[in-house]
């Protein structure tokens, strides 16, 4: 049985201990620090290298969409790959996410007043103003998550499952969510609570996810045939899905062949890749520039060829519109590492 979220007392009992993972220098100057967590696992699921504070426990967010999908198409949800690729996604909210999401409810009867996740305003920057300047405002439809709660209401109705209330922790679909995180994690949940868009979250280690996602990589390239496969697959071949047009994480599945990648807010990433390798990082601020290049710095740790990421691996800083300075990894890797907290 998962506790409640953790009290006040208890989290600062076990407040990580971030190390730097990435600078923002300023004519050599570092200006801005981001700390955070990361996490390498080798072929065999073996950290292969850490960082910070690996094993406090953190909240995934998103990150945790692929394995919801997972325990989703185990409960019998069948859809084309694209719409399966956004039941996946932190969408940018544009209109082949928003059609998608309609289409997603269409074939199962249902229509957006089964939605019962929170309002936003598209995520994706250019599809935000754009909406904002044809007048639209905060909607369930266009907000990031919106692919997954359709896919979601879906899988009930295929279940004969009450629609209403499908965001209670205490409803199948959420009860076979847990099992399945837990399977694929390979540990039970720290703690549960409640993320941005409403759906139960759960607390849980970073090997733990990066478990997740190299085993949902692997089962992609051996095309399996099973749930985890269906998924990586149509990530894969709708990375434009996963997020969107000038979005990191779909950037990195075209550039990165066989891996399997998934943003989560407040500075998660998560990428798993064929050989069931994967990597994790938590930046501690939430700080999201900082995911990738830290995320590029572990790839590089596993031995991946990272030339092709290099227009994610950094970002310039800018002075009146001239480079002055960069975003980039610290050599976190060779860090002493910092003592791991105990267990709670
Ligand atoms: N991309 C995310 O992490 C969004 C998150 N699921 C939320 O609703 O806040």
């Amino acid at each position: 049985m998962l506790s409640p979220a953790l009290s006040a007392a208890r989290t600062a009992a076990i407040l990580a201990q971030h190390t730097p993972l990435v600078t923002a220098t300023r004519d050599g100057l570092v200006e801005s620090v981001h700390y955070g967590s990361a996490v390498a696992l080798d072929a065999n699921g073996a950290i292969a290298a850490a960082a910070g504070d690996p094993t406090a426990p953190f909240y995934p967010r998103s990150s945790l969409k692929p394995l919801q999908a997972v325990a989703m198409v185990r409960a019998g949800l069948e859809l084309p790959a694209d719409l399966l690729a956004l039941a996946a996604a932190s969408h940018s909210g544009a209109a082949q996410h928003r059609d998608g999401a309609l289409r997603i409810l269409e074939l199962h009867g249902l229509s957006v007043s089964d939605f019962e996740n929170s309002a936003d305003l598209p995520y994706g920057t250019a599809e935000r103003a754009e909406w904002l300047r044809n007048g639209g405002g905060a909607t369930q439809l266009t907000q990031n998550c919106s692919g997954k709660h359709a896919a979601m209401a879906a899988t009930c109705v295929i279940n004969g499952w009450p629609v209403e209330g499908y965001l209670h922790p205490d409803h199948p679909l959420q009860q076979l969510v847990a099992e399945t995180v837990t399977e694929l994690t390979d540990e039970e949940p720290l703690a549960l609570s409640t993320d941005g868009c409403g759906t139960p979250l759960f607390a849980l280690t970073l090997p733990g996810m990066a478990r997740a996602f190299g085993l949902i990589a692997r089962a992609a390239a051996d095309d399996d045939g099973t749930a985890a496969a269906a998924v990586g697959l149509a990530m894969q071949q709708h990375p434009e899905m996963v997020a969107g047009e000038s979005r990191d994480v779909t950037g990195l599945m075209r550039l990165l062949p066989g891996s399997v990648a998934k943003d989560g807010f407040e500075g998660v990433q998560l990428v798993g890749l064929a050989d069931r390798s994967a990597v994790a990082v938590k930046i501690s601020d939430g700080g999201d520039r900082a995911r990738m290049p830290a995320t590029v710095k572990l790839l590089e740790a596993l031995g991946i060829d990272t030339s092709s990421l290099s227009t994610i691996a950094t970002a310039p800083v800018l002075g009146g519109g001239q480079q002055v300075g960069l975003l980039q990894a610290t050599n976190f890797l060779n860090q002493p590492s910092v003592p791991v907290n105990e267990a709670p």
